[in-house]
């Protein structure tokens, strides 16, 4: 578990991050999303240890990170696929790795199976693309076989294969039982891989919660339907109390009732249906609602 205690980071007069609080719970994916800039790489740092707040805690396991010995047994990270020296091979880098940790290496092999990496293995990791990097990386943060795994960025210059296995990944790391935490300012990204959520914007927190209570309550979600009696429909609609809107020919999207009310009033008043479509609140929509006042402040800054 990861906790995040009224948590501030300051860089002289930047406030990075701003009485930061939230608790990430293991078994599930929690999606870390924030606009570039929202604080997010930095409060990934301090749960890390490597950047200590300047007010309030963060803690793994109960812990701060740094009392933790052997780290990569206990917490697991990918911050920046490209900090790794790129004349080593990749089974040399994860091999020193172990050593430090006091890792067996036979987990090298294991997690360079994992990744899909073997065949490469022995070449120089300069020689890698971004996204066998990112591999290699996510590598690196399985070696210890930590209960805790942090990720920044992870889908970055995957290719969307890549995309599909590293998805799958992260939800059967969850299902066994790890906290799992990827930051992206992307919400599609997240969209098909956390279930869980948090959001921040100028280093504050905007929402701690499920992705599918996160989509519910920014927008509210409408009913898409189709009738040969789209205007008689539209009428009754209304005087049940519904807002109604035209939507292509013989179409209206409809506020305010759910589909199986639509439904029955329609068979009631003998309107047939052609179409009856519950359309859930798109998750880009409610990221971007909640977001745009932090944006906004950002760009007026001229950052
Ligand atoms: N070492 C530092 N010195 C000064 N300012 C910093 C430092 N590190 C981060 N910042 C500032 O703190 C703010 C938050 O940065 P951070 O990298 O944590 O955001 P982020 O959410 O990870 O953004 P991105 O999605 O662009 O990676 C930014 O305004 C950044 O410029």
């Amino acid at each position: 578990m990861i906790e995040v205690n009224s948590a501030t980071k300051r860089y002289g007069s930047k406030t990075a991050v701003d009485n930061l609080s939230f608790t990430v719970r293991p078994g599930h994916v929690t999606g870390f999303l924030g606009p570039n800039g929202a604080g997010k790489t930095t409060t990934l740092r301090m749960i890390l240890g490597l950047d200590a707040p300047t007010a309030g805690t963060v803690t793994v396991s109960g812990v701060p990170f740094r009392t933790h010995r052997r780290g990569l047994r206990h917490v697991g990270a990918l911050l920046d696929a490209h900090h790794v020296h790129g004349g080593r091979s990749g089974t040399a880098h994860l091999s020193a790795l172990a050593r430090s940790n006091g890792i067996p290496l036979r987990r090298v092999d294991e997690v360079l199976r994992e990744v899909g990496l073997t065949d490469v293995a022995r070449r120089r990791v300069g020689g890698y693309s971004l996204g066998m990097k990112q591999r290699l990386g996510i590598a690196t943060a399985l070696l210890g076989d930590p209960p805790v795994l942090l990720f920044d960025e992870p889908i970055n210059g995957m290719d969307p294969e890549g995309v599909l296995w590293v998805r799958h990944l992260f939800r059967r790391l969850a299902a066994q039982g790890r906290t799992v935490f990827l930051s992206s300012h992307l919400m599609t990204e997240m969209e098909n891989t956390a279930d869980e959520l948090v959001v921040i914007g100028q280093g504050r927190l905007l929402a701690a919660e499920p992705l599918a209570r996160f989509a519910a309550r920014s927008t509210r979600p409408s009913v898409v339907l189709r009738s040969p009696q789209a205007d008689e429909l539209a009428a009754l609609l209304v005087a049940a109390g519904a807002r109604v809107e035209p939507e292509g020919v013989g179409g209206l999207a409809v506020t305010g009732l759910p589909a199986n009310q639509i439904g029955i009033l329609a068979f009631d008043n003998k309107i047939v249906l052609q179409e009856l479509t519950t359309r859930s609140a798109s998750l880009e929509e409610a990221f971007m609602k909640l977001t745009a006042d932090s944006v906004e402040y950002l760009a007026g800054q001229q950052r």
